[in-house]
């Protein structure tokens, strides 16, 4: 009894120390949007620390199951920084403790935060003060504030008795979720256990490329766009041991070689479609593909002519089209071949979009069969509806996405493979395609969208169609899209419905936008409050580019009249 009365003393006394080291500069405000906390890197150390009494919290909670903290602001400048929690699962945090992560990043004093901790440990029911442990585990990216914000969440996760913190080190996003997810798997985690499995799996799903589809030497050449960022950093480290594909690294992150996500990188090719920094006419025709700043967005371009700096993108939807093609391919000649050895494998094959997906994408995947549906923006919404099938794909436009496989369709995919490998089909079609299948399953990162795996999984898939990049932009044509962003007075103003395509309030806007859209061929439109900046965003589609712009200003102005 004495001795827990003291623990709780021990934990009382460490909050409000803690809290005392990190004081909350007047007129801060932290919100834990999408993307976790975010602002200019000198002023996140106090809800950095805050973020790391957090997520040993939520790790006390969870029977001290391993939860991950990453310091990144992704694509935004070098001078910002960020921090986001990763749960167990290796997935974003659960929904409902962001309003506690608002309270406590926003608790104005020691003596404040300390009671908000002690009522949210009572409510949540977290064994706070008595025997229990809680592990974090944490990386950062390159930014140069990254190593103090490293500190600051090291003091805070310190800040609850019992808990351990563990630095991973300067890692890309992605990478952090696989150690966490891995970690609580009871399996390999470590930085080299990570490179392995890309390494060995991608060798395998070449291996099971067909013998007349091999490609020459420029189909083999791809260029990779760093954004000066940890995802070249770490994709240098590992290029030499990937065999079958030839990569250059431009914007590496090397000193010298620029600046972290300016004029470069996923972010910037893909809003504003122009050769940028590092690349230049002599790269006409050769693939490439370009990372954000902490490697969890991936798009592929190339520089369509010498004499304008225009590029052909590949965005989100058409890398998520691939895979889904690829996925359902393997599926159909696991469950449709002709074999004696008639095995099938039943699926649910789901695709996951949100509303910015461009139409085109949405109609070529309906037309193929598969299920697509929608949720609103952000990766959170997404994993977790893709999560409702045996294989389910999700892709944001902007290039967040990936595959993931349920454990029940795994491990028949597991089963199957070991009847064809042993019976006379070891071999037959039917059995590469399982086998292809499960190359693809360790390959992508199922804790989170990686722009790593995710391009050897494309580079993968382009050669086992014997694609070319031009092969695969054709698939269908972007409609013409205009993306505007209208600063009003008070954002959440508009609710919206039907994962973000409509406005129920106010309901006027939405007849407004009702009426624009009906004068245009193809016209599609929609307008959300942004969950990461101060405005609120309007997307328009339409046969042309001149109607698409048309019918996003003319939206654009009704939203500015009815809340500007
Ligand atoms: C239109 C758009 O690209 N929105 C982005 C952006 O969200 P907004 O809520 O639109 O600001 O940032 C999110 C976090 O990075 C990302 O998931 C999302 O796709
Ligand atoms: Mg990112």
């Amino acid at each position: 009894m004495a001795a827990n009365q003291e623990q709780e003393k021990e934990q009382r006394r460490r909050l409000l120390d803690v809290a005392s080291r990190f004081p909350l500069p007047s007129g801060c405000r932290f919100s834990y949007g999408t993307a976790g906390f975010r602002a200019d890197g000198a002023t996140m150390a106090p809800a950095v620390c805050r973020a790391g009494i957090l997520a040993a919290l939520r790790s006390v909670k969870l029977a001290g199951a391993a939860v991950g903290i990453v310091i990144t602001a992704s694509h935004n400048p070098v001078g910002d920084n960020g921090v986001k929690i990763a749960d167990p699962d290796g997935g974003m945090m659960a929904q409902h403790w962001e309003p506690f992560a608002d309270a406590l990043a926003n608790a104005p004093d020691p003596d404040a935060l300390l009671q908000l901790v002690l009522q949210f440990v009572k409510d949540e029911g977290i064994p706070l003060g008595g025997h229990h442990t809680a592990q974090v585990l944490l990386g950062r990216d390159t930014r140069p504030t990254g190593e103090y914000l490293l500190d600051a969440a090291l003091q805070g996760i310190n800040a609850i008795v019992g808990a351990h913190a563990i630095d991973m080190g300067i890692l890309t996003t992605p990478q952090l979720h696989w150690m966490v997810r891995n970690k609580n798997k009871g399996i390999k985690a470590s930085e080299s256990d990570y490179f392995t499995q890309l390494i060995d799996s991608f060798r395998r799903m070449l291996e099971l490329v067909p013998k007349d589809k091999g490609g020459d030497e420029l189909a083999k050449k791809l260029i990779v766009d760093g954004a000066n960022g940890i995802g070249g950093v770490k994709l240098e480290q590992i290029k030499a041991e990937l065999s079958g594909i030839d990569i250059i690294v431009r914007n590496s992150g090397k000193e010298g070689e620029g600046i972290l996500n300016h004029m470069c990188g996923a972010d910037f090719v893909q809003k504003e479609r122009v050769t940028h920094h590092g690349f230049s006419p002599e790269d006409v025709g050769v693939r490439c593909a370009s990372l954000d700043g902490d490697a969890d967005r991936l798009v592929y371009f190339c520089v369509s002519s010498a004499s304008e700096n225009k590029v052909d993108l590949v965005d989100g939807d058409k890398i998520l089209s691939l895979f889904a093609l690829f996925i359902r391919e393997q599926l159909d000649i696991i469950n449709n071949s002709g074999s004696q050895v008639n095995k099938s494998l039943p699926a649910r094959l789901g695709i996951v979009q949100t509303a910015y997906a461009n139409g085109a994408s949405t109609q070529f995947l309906k037309n193929l069969g598969l299920e697509v549906v929608f949720t609103p923006t952000g990766v959170k919404y997404l994993h977790k509806k893709a999560l409702e099938y045996d294989i389910g794909i999700y892709f944001e436009a902007n290039g967040h996405g990936t595959v993931v496989f349920s454990e029940e369709f795994l491990s028949q995919l597991d089963s199957l493979s070991n009847e064809l490998s042993s019976e006379t089909a070891n071999g037959s079609a039917q059995y590469h395609a399982a086998m292809r299948l499960m190359a693809a399953s360790q390959l992508i990162n199922q804790a989170v969208g990686d722009a790593l795996s995710g391009l050897l999984l494309v580079e993968a898939i382009l050669q086992y169609k014997g694609w070319s990049f031009q092969n695969w932009c054709e698939l269908y044509s972007d409609l013409p899209s205009r993306q505007l962003k209208v600063k009003v007075i008070d954002r959440s103003s508009i609710v919206t419905t039907d994962s973000e395509t409509k406005v129920s309030q106010p309901s006027s806007l939405q007849e407004s936008i009702d009426k624009e859209t009906a004068n245009y061929t193809h016209g599609r439109c929609f307008v959300r409050p942004s969950g990461t900046e101060d405005v609120v965003r309007v997307y328009a589609e339409a046969s042309t580019q001149v109607e698409a712009d048309s019918l996003a200003r003319s939206v654009a102005h009704h939203v500015e009249q009815l809340l500007g």
